[in-house]
Formats: C-alpha cells, structure tokens, sequence
C-alpha cells in the first residue's frame, strides 16, 4: 500500500497542514485524546456521506424489555481519496509499533435513541482476512466524532474500567468527563466533538484483549452523531 507514506499522501491529493493535538488521557493503558483529527473538508465530506435511516442493528437485552439500537456501520470504499488521507494519518500516528493494515473505514450516523451496547472492539477469537485469510485482531481503536451537532445531548464514549484523568472538569479539555460506572466508582467518558477522536489499544503485550477498554457509545438523547471506526489489524500468523 504505496500510499500509506508521507510523500504519497501529498501526491494523493491530502491537505494534510490542518495539524491536531493529542492529549493523553491515561498510560496504562493508553488513551490519547486527538482534537481536530479530521479536517472541516473531511467532516463535511463524510457527514455527506453517511447514510441516513441506514437499517439498523437491534439489540435485545437479557430481560427482553429494554431494546437498544445501535446504527448500522457503513463500510467506506478504500479508493476513496478522503479515506486514503484518514488512513494515511491514522499511519502516523501509530508510526512504527503500527501494522501497515486497516480494516476498512466505517461510518455510522446517530439519532435519538441510538446507542452502541458495551463491547471490545478486539474479539476473543481472532478474525479472519477475507482476502488473505491471514487470522488477525482488532490491535488499535481510533473512534472519530466525525460530526456533533451543536444541540447533541449524550453519546458520549464511555469505558466504564478506564480511571478519568485527575484533572478531569478542569477546563483545559471540555470532552474528557467522568461518568459513574455500576459499581458507582468514576469512570472515563469522551464527548462527542466534531472532528476529534479518541484513541486506545484493545490488545495487551501478548495478543490477549484488555478488558479494561471495553465501552459503550451512550444513548443519544437530542441531536446527531456521526462517527467513525479505524481498527488497525494484528496479524496473529
Ligand atoms: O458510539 C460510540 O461512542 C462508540 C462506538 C463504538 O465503540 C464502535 O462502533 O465500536
Ligand atoms: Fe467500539
């Protein structure tokens, strides 16, 4: 893939002189919050993209009362110069502990009362390439607010095992809040802003999953989300 390098994403045609500024939010593991990840061009471009009323995935929980439902994610076409410029930054940003393979890019557009149930993005049993047929897993998570809407209530990213920064409330980062998790201990949340992201690692060291960064995208009570998944593989053979 020639053009998951600096000189190619010029030749591709990325602006990529917006610039943006990470801000960690815990070491172990690691969580890194990322304003303007995107530019206002790529937003705008993938906020026009994403379907609307794009058929959803439904989500019964236990007690078969209380129904959930998650937008579906619409998968991006690799060819696509905005997602060769996402990808190609999302490239960098890991630099060399990278593999240079992304699942494909994915969207989703959330209204009320849309909502993502608590997962690991990582899987407990490898998965598999379609085209390689090479096992892998999900190592990295970018999770992008493409787009907020300035009346958004909720929808916050919420990963109930993740302390929040001590500094959190203060005014220095206005998307990093603390939530109560159900045991009632404080537990990191990351609002939605357009055009940020917030980055973790789904594997530990050893391949194994972190169930410390299992999360949930929290209901969205007033406006509308978009967002947007990039899974970077680690291949397992
Ligand atoms: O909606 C969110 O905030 C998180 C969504 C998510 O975790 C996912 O699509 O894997
Ligand atoms: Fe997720």
């Amino acid at each position: 893939r020639e053009w998951f390098t600096g000189e190619s994403a010029a030749n591709i045609g990325c602006n990529d002189n917006h610039g943006y500024q990470i801000e960690f939010l815990s070491k172990e593991p690691l969580f890194i919050h990322v304003q303007n990840f995107l530019s206002t061009d790529e937003a705008t471009y993938f906020t026009s993209i994403v379907p609307e009323n794009y058929t959803h995935r439904l989500y019964v929980n236990d007690d078969d009362v209380k129904k959930a439902v998650a937008p579906r994610l619409a998968v991006l076409d690799q060819e696509d110069v905005y997602v060769k410029c996402v990808l190609n930054r999302a490239q960098r940003f890991l630099g060399s502990m990278g593999s240079p393979d992304f699942e494909l890019l994915s969207l989703a557009r959330y209204g009320v009362p849309h909502q993502v149930q608590l997962h690991s993005d990582a899987s407990q049993e490898p998965l598999v390439d379609s085209e390689s047929q090479r096992r892998y897993n999900r190592q990295t998570s970018f999770f992008v607010y493409v787009h907020a809407s300035d009346d958004l209530e909720g929808g916050e990213t919420f990963f109930p095992r993740i302390p929040p920064p001590p500094d959190v409330g203060l005014p220095a980062n206005p998307a990093v809040v603390s939530i109560n998790n159900s045991t009632g201990a404080p537990a990191l949340a990351v609002k939605p802003i357009s055009r940020s992201a917030v980055f973790w690692l789904s594997l530990n060291p050893d391949g194994t999953l972190d169930f410390d960064t299992i999360h949930e995208g929290l209901p969205v009570t007033k406006g509308e989300k978009v967002g947007m998944n990039i899974w970077a593989k680690h291949y397992i053979d």
